[in-house]
């Protein structure tokens, strides 16, 4: 069992009060914190794998398990680690000003300790003394006692500003994207991204663009709530109340899990339920529920299905409506995924006869293959996922501008081969959880482009909240855009095109 982290006790909020430096500690340097104290040596693991090309959510469970973190530790880590790296772009302008080299010139290893430490003093309530004490023994476990004079002299400049004092130091005037940039530790083209699609989708007018994106930004650096969607006729959502959740105002098949683990829940154990973001249960629900022609195919298609969150909600609502599902994915392991969480409906499938198919293939094909064969297609499309950076912390650091221009001719093809696929009177639902223009409003626009047999259906009447209201402030339609700063949701973008009949 680690020791208790005596480091951690409840502190006054950081960042919103004078200099810190007299909170110094008064121990003499041979009696502080020699080695590095579990928690943190964790969420520096995890910062190191980061760095050589992991996904923090997917790598972090192995390594609290690896390091035996109990519950409050492995909560610990996880704040810190998580934070680190959403924060990491100002704690590195921190650090350099700190320093007074620029971070190019810290080994790798010491400015992962580095942004540790800023982390705790800056964006926690630990103790300055022991932030500084617990990351001056993190630098000489990891790096050796020749490092940790430096970070001693780094974490003691630090720690003499708050965190506001280092907003006012770090921020440069003048420059609204740069500054927001540094402030909110997002890159530069990431916050022109934003303001461009608040912008784009009439979230926002030049007048209110700074003061919504401030709070879209804000939104990113907030640890999303651990969302469940109950699957239509598996489970329900009184199951996940019971278990400890509370039922979502925002989705009628969702709860919201304020703590513990969602894996101990007996409906997600058994695949009845799953984690999932709200947005998500929405739009695989407008897109069920909203009206086809007479007629139409009922063989519903999802054509970019892994790892399977939308193809559990659509394959159990397919059941209910007595459809057969395609769920077709390019990467055999990410359709091995979605064969997994279909399992319990097709179990259901096969008793009531109905086809339930998971097949490994490249959506681009399927509208020449079978043309005008489904009823109902999603295209879930490959994106760069801007929209959901407030659940992936490293990502905003990973997505690279290029990244557009590569997936734009993908995300077009596979809403083309859809358009294809839909029977006349049928449905095709286009979805990105990315709200830049270049990944939603462009790519239909250019799909539609030379075909005039496609109609544009406003799908906000189709999101529905838990009360069976239209969603507020889903703007002026047709479209939907949902915002993580007004709907407590990814910013999943959809749009509902109908083959006309
Ligand atoms: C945004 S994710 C889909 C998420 C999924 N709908 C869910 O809710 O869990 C996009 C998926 O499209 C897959 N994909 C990429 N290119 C594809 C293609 N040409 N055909 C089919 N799937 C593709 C990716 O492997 C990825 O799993």
């Amino acid at each position: 069992m680690p020791a208790p982290d005596s480091s951690r006790q409840p502190g006054r909020p950081r960042g919103r009060s004078g200099p810190r430096g007299s909170q110094r500690s008064a121990q003499k340097p041979s009696e502080r914190a020699k080695h590095a104290e579990p928690a943190r040596f964790a969420a520096y693991t995890l910062l190191r794998a980061v760095d050589d090309g992991a996904y923090a959510n997917l790598e972090f469970p192995a390594i609290i398990r690896r390091h035996r973190l109990d519950s409050r530790d492995a909560a610990f880590a996880t704040e810190l680690a998580f934070g680190t790296l959403r924060m990491q772009g100002f704690y590195d302008a921190v650090i350099e000003r700190a320093a007074g080299r620029p971070t190019s010139k810290i080994d790798a290893g010491v400015l992962d300790v580095l942004r540790l430490g800023a982390h705790q003093l800056l964006g926690m309530r630990v103790p300055a003394h022991a932030a500084a004490d617990q990351t001056v023994g993190l630098a000489r476990t990891v790096s050796g006692a020749g490092a940790s004079g430096f970070v001693n002299a780094v974490m003691r400049r630090v720690s003499e500003r708050t965190r506001d004092e280092w907003v006012s130091e770090v921020v440069p005037e003048g420059g609204a994207t740069a500054a927001l940039a540094v402030e909110y530790s997002h890159p530069e083209w990431v916050v022109s991204a934003l303001r461009g699609a608040l912008l784009g989708h009439g979230r926002a007018t030049a007048e209110t663009v700074d003061s919504e994106l401030r709070a879209l930004l804000e939104s990113d650096n907030t640890p999303a709530k651990v969302s469940l969607v109950a699957r239509p006729g598996l489970a329900t959502v009184d199951e996940l109340v019971d278990a400890g959740a509370t039922a979502s105002e925002t989705s009628p098949f969702g709860a919201v899990l304020d703590g513990g683990d969602p894996g101990a829940i007996p409906a997600i154990r058994d695949r009845r339920a799953a984690v999932q973001d709200e947005g998500s249960q929405l739009l695989a629900v407008a897109l069920a529920t909203a009206p086809v022609a007479d007629g139409v195919p009922r063989r519903w298609l999802d054509l970019c299905a892994g790892p399977g969150g939308k193809s559990g909600v659509l394959g159990a609502l397919a059941l209910e409506a007595g459809a057969d599902l395609v769920a077709v994915e390019v990467s055999e392991h990410r359709a091995d995924l979605v064969r997994s969480t279909l399992e319990p409906v097709a179990a259901r499938s096969a008793e009531a006869d109905l086809d339930l198919e998971v097949r490994t293939a490249d959506g681009r094909e399927i509208g020449e293959a079978e043309p005008a064969a489904y009823g109902r297609v999603l295209v879930d499309a490959p994106c760069t996922g801007l929209g959901a950076l407030r659940r992936r912390p490293e990502a905003r650091w990973r997505r690279q501008p290029g990244d557009l221009a590569q997936l734009g001719p993908l995300q077009r093809d596979l809403l083309r081969s859809a358009l294809d696929a839909v029977a006349p009177g049928g449905l095709v639902g286009y979805a990105t959880c990315s709200p830049h223009p270049a990944e939603t409003t462009f790519v239909v626009r250019d799909a539609l482009k030379k075909r005039d047999d496609i109609e544009v259906v406003d799908a906000r009447e189709y999101f529905r909240d838990a009360a069976g209201e239209v969603l507020h402030d889903l703007g002026d339609g047709p479209e939907v855009q949902l915002w993580p700063h007004v709907h407590g949701t990814d910013a999943m973008f959809f749009t509902l095109l109908r083959k006309k009949a």
